[in-house]
């Protein structure tokens, strides 16, 4: 009899379609050839993003892995009118609910279970349809989990907007929260329609047979435990969360060097301060004028990623271009930090470029990703969140790993930061500032970058997790009808 499958329903983007795929991977060899793995594909909204997929796909296919298939999913209309990302992802993933049901219930092999990102809640009510046990495979970190599961408690506790709100939030298992953390969408409340999203998916994540999530205990313990504990939940058992991480796609550094890396190879241990905002890096003029400003004045050394503006600004649809750096750049700065700086206009070779010993600190947007890729290779962080969960990311960074140094940002001003206080927080990090708190993220940084690898170890705290989740999974394999009434 065919082996049972484990069904993937990842959404595009560098930060979900390969950590999904790399989970999947050690999925299957958790499983000790007992399981196989089936990609579901949705067409990717953005010709960049559907390129970026292929070249995935392609890659995985010739890697020749027998248990790993790739199935298309049919094109949906893509929406137009929506209140921002969540609701436009969402809506996307409703028009597949169909197709999802139709290519599960078409598997010619029992299904183990149906795995989904973060945003595929629909696919949460068809797995529960067909019988097949459910996991959502959560790309950012636990807290965000757990912001959402414990949104419909802080609705009622703060009825007003969290924006208005004196003191800090008490949430489960997390030092005392300022509102200012809150991803946007629920910080203004009255503003964001998409509020209610937040809400709804917290409620339907209920529904799901168990998270996935990649992260470490080491690194969120108490949030992990509180989920756990129904603490977010009004007392309700939660479904369990797999804490399976550092999940990081690796690759052997290529043959011929990125001319990222051998820049770094001529410069001094842990001397450089990498500066990139992401797969979707766009700065506005003002910040990258306070950025080129901090630098030159800072004299430290530095590689920056910084992209031109996108072609469609539209949400979803943000692809950030090649950048013109004569353009972008104030006149004279490429000559004044001429050997000490790079500026590197097009995406760079982040993982490696965190890997190499001349990288000493990391200015980040706190996409998740970034944040794991940087505790792995023991670099501390500057935090610059933008957006989405990434504030709340940067909170657990300072205020409960300690592996950062505060940046003061404004968030009435579009995440403002003065050149003078990102100058400040990079003499901190480097190096000749205040000694004490850039020693402290620095030591920090070493010592969960141990425990990050401990985790994934055999025998650690993820490896465990992943044995557990394997072992489900393969015993709440069932056979799907074909046929429905
Ligand atoms: C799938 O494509 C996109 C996803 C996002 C996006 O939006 C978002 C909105 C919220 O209100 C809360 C979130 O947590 C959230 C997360 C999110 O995706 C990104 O997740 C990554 C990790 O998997 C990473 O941490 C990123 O920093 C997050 O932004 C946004 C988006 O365009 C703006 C997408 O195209
Ligand atoms: O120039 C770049 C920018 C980003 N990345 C990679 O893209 C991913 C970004 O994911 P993250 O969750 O940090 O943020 P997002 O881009 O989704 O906001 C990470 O794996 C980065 O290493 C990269 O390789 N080069």
């Amino acid at each position: 009899m065919a082996k049972p499958t484990v069904v993937l329903l990842p959404v595009w983007g560098a930060g979900h379609f390969m950590p999904m795929i790399e989970a999947g991977k050690r999925l299957l060899r958790g499983s000790g050839g007992a399981l196989s793995v089936t990609v579901l594909l949705m067409p990717a909204p953005t010709p960049e993003a559907a390129v970026d997929i292929a070249a995935q796909v392609k890659r995985e296919e010739a890697s020749g892995a027998d248990d790993i298939s790739f199935r298309h999913l049919p094109a949906v209309d893509i929406p137009t009118v929506h209140t921002g990302i969540e609701e436009w992802v969402s809506l996307i993933l409703r028009s597949h609910g169909p197709h999802v049901r139709a290519a599960i219930a078409g598997l010619d092999c029992p299904v183990a279970a149906l795995v989904t990102d973060i945003f595929c809640t629909p696919a949460l009510d068809v797995a529960a349809e067909l019988g097949v046990p459910s996991y959502v495979y959560f790309t950012s970190g636990a807290v965000m989990l757990e912001l959402l599961l414990y949104s419909p408690v802080l609705d009622e506790e703060v009825p007003g907007e969290f924006s208005e709100m004196d003191g800090a939030l008490n949430i489960p298992g997390l030092p005392p929260v300022p509102p200012s953390v809150l991803p946007a969408t629920m910080l203004h409340k009255k503003k964001m329609s998409t509020y209610r999203w937040f809400l709804e998916t917290g409620r339907c994540y209920m529904k799901a047979t168990g998270f996935i999530v990649n992260t470490a205990a080491e690194l969120e313990q108490s949030v992990i435990d509180a989920i756990a504990d129904g603490r977010c939940t009004r007392g309700v058992p939660a479904p369990t969360v797999y804490a399976i991480g550092p999940v990081i796609a690796l690759t052997p550094p290529p043959e011929q060097p990125h001319e990222c890396v051998r820049w770094l190879d001529a410069q001094p241990p842990a001397s450089v301060l990498l500066v990139c905002f992401g797969s979707k890096g766009l700065l506005p003029p003002p910040k990258v004028r306070e950025i080129a400003a901090a630098l030159e004045r800072s004299e430290h050394r530095f590689l920056w990623v910084l992209r031109g503006p996108p072609k469609d600004s539209r949400p979803g649809q943000r692809v950030p271009t090649d950048a013109m750096l004569d353009e972008l750049l104030p006149e004279g700065f490429l000559d004044k930090t001429k050997g000490r700086g790079l500026v590197w206009p097009t995406r760079a070779p982040q993982k490696d470029i965190l890997a190499h010993a001349a990288v000493g600190g990391f200015v980040t947007h706190c996409g998740w990703n970034s944040i794991l890729e940087s505790l792995w290779f023991g670099v501390p962080m500057l935090p610059w969140p933008l957006d989405n969960e990434q504030h709340a990311n940067a909170f657990l960074l300072v205020s409960v790993l300690g592996v950062a140094v505060p940046l003061r940002l404004d968030r009435e001003r579009d995440n403002f930061v003065e050149a003078a206080e990102l100058e400040r927080a990079v003499s901190t990090l480097l190096g000749g500032g205040d000694g004490e708190a850039g020693r402290k993220a620095r030591e920090k940084a070493v010592a969960v970058k141990a425990a990050c690898r401990k985790a994934v170890e055999k025998g650690g705290s993820s490896d465990a997790a992943f044995q557990r989740l394997a072992e489900e999974i393969r015993r709440g394999a069932v056979n799907v009808p074909k046929k429905r009434n």
